[in-house]
């Protein structure tokens, strides 16, 4: 276990990597933030706020900001890595050169690249082979924790150092970092749950009842653990708070990029305005539909992925995809205990 402090480097200006990069520079880390934005980073060099992504909140006054990715992630032991999964790729090739051999690298990234069905810690394993690899996930709205409400996350690895190093740098009193070694389970929670967060959010549009709501998101965590044992992940995973933990978090709150998207999808605007105004990062829309073809090609049976496709994609009425789902007769309730025929 490392016993000096490890050196951060946090890639990416939104609201995660900041708030991020912010703990790990508050716990006394030799924290760099990096963007590519120069004129941003300069604002934020000035202000120490990031007043585009998490307006309100003054940053830890020893946290460095760049738009230089050699000079940010050239000295550090640990880095973070929260850029949107459309861009994950691009972003890793470009630091590829100044990362060292012994740095751990760790995603923080939840969603699926479009086309591979790559998830961000296979990206990492492939562009940076011989790196050590960790994912970052759980019940963690970046604006709850920089106002320091107490949250919960977890990081999963292999390894058992870079579990310790991201417990130094993260762990305070209103930060808890658990440990879990199923990398592929926690992140695919991390990516599926906000399929869920937009039918909830498109639920609560329609002013369901908390009977419906809870019916809505325990099928959830039926369908995204039914498809994840699919791909290889432990559906004890799905229990933690990666899995049921971020599912409730997103699922239940306004400030999810994700359950706004379903929320105005339910209110009938359109997604395309919907995605200029976010002005943010909503990963479900993109996962929806890698999620719907992966299931296809496996023949995993996934009806709010598909009423989801239906609505969103072929521009089927809510009310029908609902009424639909509601007559498919008799499942398993639970299926790794009574198996559906
Ligand atoms: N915001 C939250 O509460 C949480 C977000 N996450 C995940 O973190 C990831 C990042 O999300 P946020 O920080 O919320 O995003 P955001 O929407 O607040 O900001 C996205 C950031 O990515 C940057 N970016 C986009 N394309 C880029 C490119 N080609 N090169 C360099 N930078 C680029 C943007 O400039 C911006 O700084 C997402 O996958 C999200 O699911 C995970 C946990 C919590
Ligand atoms: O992942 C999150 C909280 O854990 C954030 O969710 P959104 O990306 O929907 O805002």
């Amino acid at each position: 276990m490392s016993v000096s402090k490890p050196r951060v480097a946090v890639l990416g200006g939104g609201s995660f990597g900041t708030v991020i990069a912010n703990l790990a520079a508050s716990n006394g880390c030799h924290t760099t933030q990096w963007l590519r934005d120069a004129e941003l980073v300069a604002e934020m060099q000035a202000t120490h706020q990031n007043t585009r992504y998490l307006k309100g909140f003054d940053l830890h006054p020893t946290l460095a900001f760049s738009s230089d990715l050699a000079q940010s992630v050239g000295q550090a032991d640990l880095v973070f890595v929260a850029i949107p999964s459309k861009a994950f790729r691009q972003v890793v090739q470009n630091a590829k050169p100044y990362l060292q051999t012994k740095q751990m690298l760790v995603s923080m990234t939840k969603g699926i690249e479009a086309g591979t069905f790559s998830l961000m810690s296979q990206i990492l394993r492939e562009e940076v082979p011989n790196a050590r690899l960790g994912v970052l996930s759980g019940p963690n709205l970046a604006k709850e924790i920089a106002a320091k409400m107490p949250a919960g996350t977890v990081i999963a690895s292999l390894d058992p150092d870079l579990r310790a190093t991201v417990h130094q740098a993260l762990a305070c009193p209103y930060f808890r970092v658990f440990a879990n070694t199923d990398i592929y389970g926690v992140e695919l929670s991390g990516a599926l749950k906000n399929i869920y967060a937009i039918a909830t959010g498109m639920a609560q549009a329609n002013k369901v009842g908390e009977n419906t709501r809870s019916m809505l998101l325990t099928r959830a965590l039926a369908e995204m653990s039914r498809f994840a044992v699919q791909l290889g992940a432990n559906p004890l995973t799905f229990l933690g708070l990666a899995g049921v933990g971020d599912l409730f978090a997103t699922c239940s709150s306004p400030l999810s990029r994700n359950y706004q998207v379903g929320f105005a999808l339910g209110s009938g605007k359109k997604l395309a305005d919907i995605i200029a105004d976010l002005e943010q990062t909503a990963e479900g829309i993109n996962t929806i539909q890698q999620v719907k073809q992966q299931a296809d090609k496996l023949g995993v049976y996934m009806p709010i992925v598909s009423g989801l496709y239906d609505i969103i994609f072929n521009e089927q009425p809510i009310i029908d995809v609902a009424a639909k789902m509601m007559n498919s007769g008799q499942r398993s309730d639970v299926e790794f205990v009574l198996p559906n025929r």
